[in-house]
């Protein structure tokens, strides 16, 4: 019998995500001011098609069409961010009422289809004025975000189903001030260290905030983790595997689940570098959450001696090897070593280049293939007991792919950025396939 949700538990949540910056335009409306995503996408070269997010896919305006795509496909559940910008627009301080009501609206819009609202409070998109003032190296940064998150909870409330703090970490510290690919673009180890730290920091002030809301809302953060294969069984291989694994998963994972960050980690970094940590800073990191967020997307393949995948290895759009096992053996491995609360894929998808066929279609079978593989890895994880309770397809449209502008699709939906016409993909067809429940003869 082919894989079909009748496989999974009959309560596993099925949903698809996006996120504020690269769906919604309408940057200049109602309230909102910049972001820091606005200002690196004006920096010369920063997107590799010189876009931006002014218009995307106009989903500002375009909601409720997108709201009865999920419903169409059957799906039971919507992640998808707040944009702080809309909601304090100079990061702190007065609380632009439009924002909310965008939002608000949005919510009642989902629950009226039947589908939950998941929301993610961050998800890149930090009010310019705080950058100006240091941004996420800011410690008070994350003191302005605990208001934030409380502004919205107060707001949505329990209609939302969870509440993610954090979309990766990882990239909001490492990828955008060490490596530099995101914004602010910043090429600085120390910086990116002390982002993670706040961050980290800010996430437990949230939650203190969120607790005193008394919400029935599951609250949590979301982590994107790659697990790291050695290239080979030799010694030099292992270690490289080990260091990327705990530079680019345990730094993350350590203080939220366990109140700590990785000792041979710490030391391999060194004074020099390493954030300052308060006292309290890490107990309020690592209260308990109701869900952990795993966005998965490849595995990395670490050599120490710089082998290469074989020839006929898989690849993305993305160039991200295709490699479905890697997100079974991800989630046995954090069973495995973490006290673990409710598991969710919060993100799983590819890009190809989907063009729409004479026939009007868009014909992605590599993507139905992407899929159906890692759902079956998600099962095999389920099988293997770990508690995953439900899975999202990233993403429902095509949108901005951050230092790719418009040129990666991810989307199970199509858009024509020029008519902003939506075509459903076949991928997204054979997951409405896949969803649907034979009604009993
Ligand atoms: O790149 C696809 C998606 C992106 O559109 C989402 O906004 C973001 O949450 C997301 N995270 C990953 C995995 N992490 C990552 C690794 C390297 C570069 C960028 C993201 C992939 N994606």
């Amino acid at each position: 019998m082919p894989l079909s949700r009748q496989h999974f538990p009959s309560n596993f949540l099925w949903g698809t995500a996006t996120a504020s910056f690269q769906i919604e335009g309408a940057a200049h409306e109602d309230g909102r001011l910049p972001s820091i995503w606005d200002t690196f996408c004006a920096e010369p070269g920063r997107i590799s098609d010189g876009s931006n997010g002014d218009v995307a896919c106009d989903h500002y305006h375009r909601w409720e069409q997108d709201l009865d795509l999920i419903q169409s496909l059957g799906l039971s559940a919507y992640r998808f961010s707040i944009a702080w910008p809309r909601i304090i627009p100079t990061g702190t301080g007065a609380i632009n009422e439009a924002g909310l009501d965008f939002y608000d609206r949005l919510v009642d819009g989902l629950i009226a289809r039947g589908i939950q609202p998941h929301v993610t409070l961050y998800h890149w998109d930090l009010p310019q004025t705080l950058q100006d003032r240091g941004g996420w190296e800011n410690r008070d940064t994350a003191y302005a975000f605990a208001d934030y998150a409380a502004v919205v909870a107060a707001r949505l409330g329990d209609r939302v189903k969870s509440y993610a703090t954090f979309n990766e970490p990882w990239c909001v510290s490492i990828l955008s001030n060490e490596i530099g690919h995101h914004a602010p673009g910043k090429q600085d180890r120390k910086a990116a260290l002390a982002v993670a730290h706040h961050l980290h920091l800010a996430h437990g002030l949230a939650l203190s905030r969120l607790r005193a809301l008394n919400l029935t809302s599951q609250l949590g953060i979301v982590l994107n983790l790659t697990p790291a294969y050695p290239a080979t069984d030799n010694e030099a291989d292992r270690t490289a595997a080990t260091l990327a694994d705990g530079k680019g998963n345990r730094w993350f994972l350590d203080p939220i689940l366990k109140g700590q960050y990785p000792h041979d980690i710490w030391e391999h970094y060194g004074a020099e570098v390493l954030p300052n940590v308060l006292p309290g800073d890490l107990e309020l990191a690592s209260q308990p959450i109701d869900f952990l967020g795993v966005n998965y997307y490849s595995r990395a393949f670490v050599s120490a001696g710089g082998k290469t995948l074989p020839e006929g290895t898989e690849y993305t759009d993305m160039g991200w090897e295709v490699y479905p096992e890697g997100l079974r053996d991800l989630l046995v491995r954090l069973h495995r070593d973490y006290q673990l609360p409710d598991l969710y894929i919060t993100e799983n998808g590819a890009a190809y280049p989907d063009v729409v066929s004479e026939d009007g279609q868009v014909h992605d079978g590599e993507r139905t293939q992407y899929l159906q593989r890692h759902f079956q890895s998600a099962l095999d994880a389920v099988q293997a007991g770990v508690p995953l309770k439900g899975y999202f397809v990233w993403s429902l449209l095509d949108n901005f792919e951050w230092a790719f502008g418009y040129s990666k699709r991810f989307g199970i939906v199509h858009v024509d950025y020029a008519t902003q016409k939506r075509t459903v993909k076949d991928s997204a067809l054979w997951l409405r396939d896949f969803l649907r429940v034979p009604t009993p003869a």
